[in-house]
């Protein structure tokens, strides 16, 4: 079987496979009201105490995020929910029956409403109902934070409270049927070092949970109950594989040189200061990119100054001496936060999002810039905004950020005055006039992950047209060159975090393009370093403009393979 290799590492273990449960169970009626109400309650105390168990485990584990399931928790003690319920078992209904109709009553309602918190909300309630039925049925389902052994999840997807709440030790690797490179699942997976694959199609009808499963986390194999034979193979490559990274470790406090001493950064992609230490401990020079969101999602309000605040001094005191680039709020596309109250978008990836929502709930914004500057001084801080498209953007936020530093000025609050500000490109209009950007900032980021899907018009999250998603498009090459070569020419450096900075076969070319930083999931790092001290920069260099002559994403892979080949 084939899927999209997302997260590198081979796994080899038993499947777990979690099914989406009916949520039509049958209407079926009792024979004793007391008998029924006694397992309505029964099944109410257990699925809280489960529910509080998991938010325990995982508040220890994972803080902030655990609260996602503070809103569940509520719901098992929700008067007018269990008012309807109960009501349904006078009415005859068996315990099941009048859960499964008092949860789909108020979804319904929920989901009707015009107001993304309330539709989250609806979620929440279905999931809390699916917990109950199930156990109500007796199919209960071991949940990701207590798996009895070690195995491999397959999913139709994983959800952010899946992967927040579940036991990491026990997971061997991701399988999922839907999702790309740069979906949730495959950043987390990366993140937390986990092989997976995602466009696994069909993958939890073929797969049964107790079946054997080897995968390869980069190819996207996957074989279902190998033979003896494969089994052998896989576990010669896992051996390998574990061994080349015990290697890599010797690489860990060196630079990363190319043969002719051109030096460049390797920096982590990081989405919670917690992250740190994955980074430092494969080795990055730094942050490049910290995904602010997460100190925003799965919660009821936004983040306050002092709680960010507390966050990044952490990141930056983990990181100093070297740098961390923290993003400014990066909400809309696929990270919906839903007590904003944004609304539904019929194009959300060119809607109402990121610094657009900044620049006019400037509030929001203030805020996280004046916490930004306040931990300035605990470490080397840049600070980055997403979704620029134009100058007036720019302008705008650094006039903002100008203010907010008067501000703290007044109230006599120290700021480093060597805080770096730069732009995420990630859009062409701004890719095209990077020139006159570069004038305005003291870096450019380059945004693969959005910029391929704004520069081909293929959604990066559609695992049905994931072939056409690739930043060996001629057309996205393109525009990285000149970004580089325009932040150059200005005396600016130029980084890359989006996923494609890590791509071992594309390093080459942009290297030899004379990006400055990569920034990219921790795990990669060490293989990145290793791979630019074999390089010599003057020769790649030269066939820059070779390989970008070439007209199609095919072409240029192959270029670069032959080109790999010969050394
Ligand atoms: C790094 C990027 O941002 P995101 O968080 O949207 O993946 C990108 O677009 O390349």
């Amino acid at each position: 079987m084939m899927g999209i290799g997302v997260s590198p590492g081979i796994a080899i273990g038993k499947a777990f496979v979690l099914k989406e449960i009916p949520t039509n169970s049958p209407k079926q009626s009792y024979f004793n009201y007391q008998e029924e109400n006694q397992r309505l309650e029964k099944c109410l105390s257990t699925v809280r105490l489960q529910l509080e168990n998991i938010r325990a485990k995982a508040e220890a584990k994972l803080g902030d995020k655990a609260q996602i399931l503070d809103a569940q928790i509520l719901i098992t003690q929700d008067e007018e929910l269990l008012t309807f319920v109960r009501g349904k078992l006078k009415e005859g209904l068996s315990a099941e029956a009048a859960v499964h109709d008092g949860v789909e009553f108020y979804a319904e309602l929920l989901a009707s409403m015009d107001n993304d918190y309330m539709r989250e909300r609806a979620a929440d309630i279905r999931d809390v109902g699916q917990r109950m039925i199930r156990h109500l049925l007796g199919v209960e389902q071991s949940d990701l934070a207590h798996l009895p052994e070690s195995y491999i999840i397959v999913a139709h997807d994983l959800t952010p409270s899946d992967t927040a709440t579940m036991d990491q030790e026990r997971v061997l690797g991701f399988v999922t049927e839907i999702g790309g490179r740069t979906s949730h699942t495959a950043i987390m997976a990366r993140t937390l070092e986990i092989p997976a694959v995602v466009g696994m199609v069909d993958g939890t009808s073929i797969i049964k949970t107790g079946d054997l499963v080897v995968f390869d986390g980069e190819s996207g194999e996957l074989v279902l109950n190998p033979s003896e034979e494969t089994l052998m193979v896989y576990s010669a490559k896992q051996k390998k594989e574990r061994e080349s990274r015990a290697r890599l470790q010797a690489l860990k406090e060196q630079p990363s040189m190319t043969q002719d001493g051109r030096q460049v950064l390797i920096a982590a992609n990081i989405g919670t200061p917690k992250d740190c230490e994955g980074a430092l401990k494969h080795g990055a020079e730094g942050v490049g990119l910290f995904r602010t969101e997460f100190l925003y999602l799965n919660r009821d309000t936004l983040p306050s100054e002092d709680e960010q605040f507390q966050a990044y001094k952490a990141a930056l005191e983990e990181m100093a001496p070297n740098s961390v680039i923290i993003r400014t709020l990066d909400v809309g596309g696929d990270k919906e936060i839903p007590y904003l109250g944004l609304g539904k978008e019929s194009n959300p990836f060119l809607g109402y999002r990121a610094i657009r929502v900044c620049l006019r709930q400037t509030e929001i914004f203030k805020t996280q810039l004046r916490a930004l500057l306040r931990a300035s001084v605990y470490g080397k801080l840049g600070i980055m905004y997403p979704m620029i498209s134009s100058l007036d953007e720019v302008r705008q936020a650094n006039a903002i950020l100008a203010d907010t530093k008067a501000e703290l000025a007044t109230e006599g609050i120290a700021v480093s005055p060597d805080v770096e500000v730069g732009i995420m490109i990630e859009i062409p209009s701004a890719a095209l006039i990077s020139d006159i950007l570069a004038k305005e900032v003291d870096f450019f980021s380059i945004g693969t992950n959005d910029l391929i899907q704004y520069t081909t018009a293929v959604d990066r999250l559609n695992e049905n047209i994931a072939s056409l998603y690739t930043p060996y498009h001629p057309g996205v090459l393109r525009l990285v060159q000149k970004v580089i070569e325009n932040g150059h020419n200005s005396g600016i450096w130029v980084g890359m975090c989006g996923e494609a900075a890590g791509e071992t076969a594309l390093i080459p070319l942009l290297l030899g393009m004379g990006l400055d930083e990569f920034s990219m999931s921790a795990i990669s790092v060490l293989e990145a370093r290793e791979l630019i001290g074999k390089l010599n920069y003057a020769e790649i260099q030269a066939w820059v403009p070779e390989v970008l002559a070439i007209g199609t994403a095919e072409g240029i892979k192959e270029a670069l393979r032959l080109k790999s080949i010969r050394g």
